[in-house]
């Protein structure tokens, strides 16, 4: 009888995956966000990704930064990560705790919805606009309200 696989994917790179395979659902030329909510016995809660509401022809609407609010994708575009609280159709009370996977550090708008939600870990794996204003203030909305994070690596 052969033994049982041990070199499976940790739990992190297993939520990860599913929350990169989620980003490639996004439309947004430039940055691509996917994330996963999983609870504490791994089971997955949510996925969601960075898109207009689903109401919007996105074919009308604009996927490049604009000075003008009206001509900005970011103007209509919901993040992962608020995506992800949004496609939840669990009940509340279950998000308590739970660990959302993102791709890419929550903005400080994200990080809000996050503690608000309940979450309690954010498990990220890019940070490119560590050190910007949004940046720390997401880190000390994130550290004021004890939810933990930290950065994981996937192998390519
Ligand atoms: N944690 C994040 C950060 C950003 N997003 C989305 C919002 C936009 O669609 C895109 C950022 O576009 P860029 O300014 O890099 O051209 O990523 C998100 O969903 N979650
Ligand atoms: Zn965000």
């Amino acid at each position: 009888m052969p033994g049982k696989r041990t070199d499976v994917i940790s739990w992190d790179e297993f939520f990860m995956r599913v929350a990169m395979a989620a980003a490639m659902r996004s439309k947004d030329p430039n940055t691509q966000v996917g994330a996963c909510i999983a609870d504490a016995n791994h089971r997955i809660l949510s996925v969601g990704y960075n898109g207009t509401p689903s109401a919007l022809n996105d074919d009308e609407f604009p996927w490049e930064t604009a000075d003008d609010p009206l001509l900005d994708k970011h103007s209509y575009v919901i993040h992962a990560e608020a995506n992800a609280i949004l496609n939840y159709r669990g009940s509340n009370k279950d998000l308590q705790g739970a660990t959302v996977y993102v791709t890419l550090f929550p903005c400080h708008e994200c990080a809000k919805t996050l503690v608000q939600a309940g979450i309690g870990e954010v498990v990220y794996l890019g940070d490119k606009y560590e050190g910007t204003q949004d940046n720390l203030i997401s880190k000390r909305i994130l550290d004021t309200c004890g939810v933990t994070y930290r950065q994981v690596t996937v192998a390519d």
